[in-house]
C-alpha cells in the first residue's frame, strides 16, 4: 500500500493552494459542528444533511488513501489545539511575546459547552496544556507533558473572548516548568501549572 509519504510531493506553489484550501475546508467544517448543536430539531433539511455529509465523505475517501499510523502533515497547522487545517481544533492562533511569553484570544461556542453556557473544563485542561506546552518548548526537539494541575476559579463563559497566557517558569536539565492562565474580564478563571519533559535521547534510553 502507498503511504501519504510515498507520494510524490506537490509543486511548492501548488502545496500552498492545498493548504489555503484545508484551512477554508477546516473552517466550513467547523460551523456545520458549530449549526449542528443549534439546528431547529424539526426541520425537514436535517433529514437529508447525514446523506450530504456521507457523499462528501465518499468522496474524500476514495481514491484517497486514508492516514492510518502516519502523520501526514504534524505540526502548528495539523494540530487540536491550533492547527488551522484541523477542524477539532477551536482553533488558538499563539503569539510570542517579546518578554517571552506565549499569548492567545479565543471565544468558544456551543461545541465546547460543559456546564449549561461554560466551557467544557476539559477544554480548559487541553487549552492550558497546549499554550503551556508553547512556552517551553526548546528549538532543539520535542517536549512532552509530565504533569499539568489545573484551577478553576470560576466558570469560564461561552461567546466571550478570552485571553490565554504562559510563561516559562524555571528550567532544570530537561525539565521545565510553566504557568498560565485563561483571563475573562480582566479576571483569571483558570490557572494552570505544568511540568514538561525533553525526552532523553533514544540511544540513551
Ligand atoms: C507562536 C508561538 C509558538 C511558540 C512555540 C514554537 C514552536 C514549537 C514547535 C513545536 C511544538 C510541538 C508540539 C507542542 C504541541 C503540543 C504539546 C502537547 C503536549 C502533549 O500532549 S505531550 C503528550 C502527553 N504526555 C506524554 O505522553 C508523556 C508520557 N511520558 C513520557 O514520555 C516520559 O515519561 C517523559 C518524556 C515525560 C519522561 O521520560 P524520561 O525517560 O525522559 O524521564 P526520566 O526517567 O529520564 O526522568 C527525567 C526527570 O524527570 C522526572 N520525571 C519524569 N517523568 C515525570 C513525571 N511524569 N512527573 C514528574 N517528574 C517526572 C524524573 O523523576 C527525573 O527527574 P530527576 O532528573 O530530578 O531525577
Amino acid at each position: 500500500m502507498t503511504t501519504v509519504e510515498d507520494r510524490p510531493l506537490p509543486a511548492p506553489e501548488a502545496e500552498l493552494e492545498y493548504a489555503a484550501a484545508l484551512e477554508r475546508d477546516a473552517v466550513q467544517l467547523r460551523r456545520i459542528v458549530d449549526l449542528l448543536q443549534r439546528v431547529d430539531v424539526d426541520d425537514p433539511l436535517l433529514l437529508d444533511v447525514a446523506e450530504e455529509l456521507d457523499a462528501l465523505s465518499e468522496h474524500l475517501e476514495n481514491p484517497v488513501e486514508t492516514v492510518t499510523e502516519t502523520i501526514r502533515n504534524p505540526g502548528w497547522r495539523h494540530d487540536p489545539v491550533s492547527g488551522v487545517e484541523n477542524a477539532i481544533a477551536p482553533p488558538i492562533i499563539l503569539e510570542s511575546q517579546p518578554d517571552g511569553s506565549v499569548t492567545a484570544g479565543v471565544e468558544f461556542g456551543l461545541p465546547y459547552q460543559g456546564p449549561n453556557s461554560f466551557v467544557h473544563g476539559g477544554i480548559s485542561a487541553m487549552v492550558m496544556d497546549h499554550v503551556l506546552s508553547a512556552a517551553t518548548t526548546p528549538k532543539d526537539g520535542p517536549i512532552f507533558t509530565a504533569q499539568l494541575t489545573v484551577r478553576y476559579h470560576r466558570p469560564l463563559p461561552l461567546f466571550v473572548p478570552l485571553t490565554v497566557v504562559a510563561r516559562l517558569k524555571e528550567r532544570e536539565g530537561r525539565k521545565i516548568w510553566a504557568t498560565g492562565e485563561i483571563v475573562v474580564d480582566g479576571k483569571i478563571a483558570v490557572s494552570a501549572e505544568g511540568l514538561f519533559i525533553q525526552p532523553r535521547p533514544k540511544a540513551a534510553r
